[in-house]
């Protein structure tokens, strides 16, 4: 992948082959700069890539057209930010109904599918809360189960532990694996986070564009 602008082009990842194994966790670490961000973002069909082929559950993602994609991401891939992404003006319960709407989600088995995702992570009883008044370790179990919804096959997790401190980050991260085993669902976790290092299956490294693995199972 190579990012051409006024200041000249740079190639930030040099032949990358990375194949992720159905419902296994595997990290992207590597130091800051080395294209992690760049990675996930052709992996979700965000960026197309200057060369080489992206297939993503089957679907090669650079075939479809934009809205295809915009379709495909909505239906398959859900995600999971450092600082949550969640709406502060919106409650707990109401931050997933936003999320079931737009996935076309409605009725009773809307609402039991929310109300079983909070359960899931631990939120049963902070429907009401509004995000302001949850701790951080809280505010990304609902952020969790907000890209729980809809059951996608593949959970993005950019730098999911962060803002939190060791043992809330270890949670999550344990909480992270817990869904993926219980749900078959593959998580991709972009990371310095070295303590959160035993939840993956496999590890890519990243370093001046360039990929080593080290298989951890
Ligand atoms: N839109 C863009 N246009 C031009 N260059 C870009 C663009 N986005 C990223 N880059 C460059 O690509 C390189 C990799 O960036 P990327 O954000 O993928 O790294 P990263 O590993 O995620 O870093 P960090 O850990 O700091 O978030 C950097 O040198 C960056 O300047």
């Amino acid at each position: 992948m190579t990012y051409s602008s006024l200041a000249g082009s740079e190639q930030v990842l040099k032949g990358i082959n990375l194949c992720v194994a159905p419902a296994s966790i595997q990290f992207l670490m590597g130091p800051s700069g080395s294209g992690k961000t760049t990675l996930l973002l052709i992996l979700a069909g965000l960026l197309t890539p200057t060369s080489g082929e992206v297939c993503l559950l089957g679907q090669s993602l650079p075939k479809l057209s934009r809205r295809e994609r915009e379709k495909f991401r909505l239906q398959h891939i859900g995600f999971v930010a450092q600082d949550f992404n969640l709406f502060p003006a919106l409650t707990v319960q109401e931050n997933l109904d936003f999320v079931m709407k737009y996935k076309g989600l409605r009725g009773a088995a809307a609402q039991e599918q929310a109300q079983d995702l909070l359960t899931q992570v631990g939120l049963a009883g902070k429907e009401p809360y509004f995000p302001h008044q949850l701790s951080g370790g809280q505010k990304q179990r609902v952020a969790i189960a907000r890209a729980l919804v809809g059951s996608p096959d593949l959970i993005m997790a950019d730098e999911p532990t962060a803002s939190l401190d060791g043992d809330r980050g270890y949670e999550i991260a344990a909480l992270l694996q817990q869904l993926s085993r219980e749900k078959h669902c593959t998580v991709l976790v972009v990371t310095h986070d070295y303590r959160i290092q035993e939840i993956a299956d496999r590890i890519l490294y990243l370093n001046n564009g360039q990929a080593t693995t080290e298989d951890m199972r």
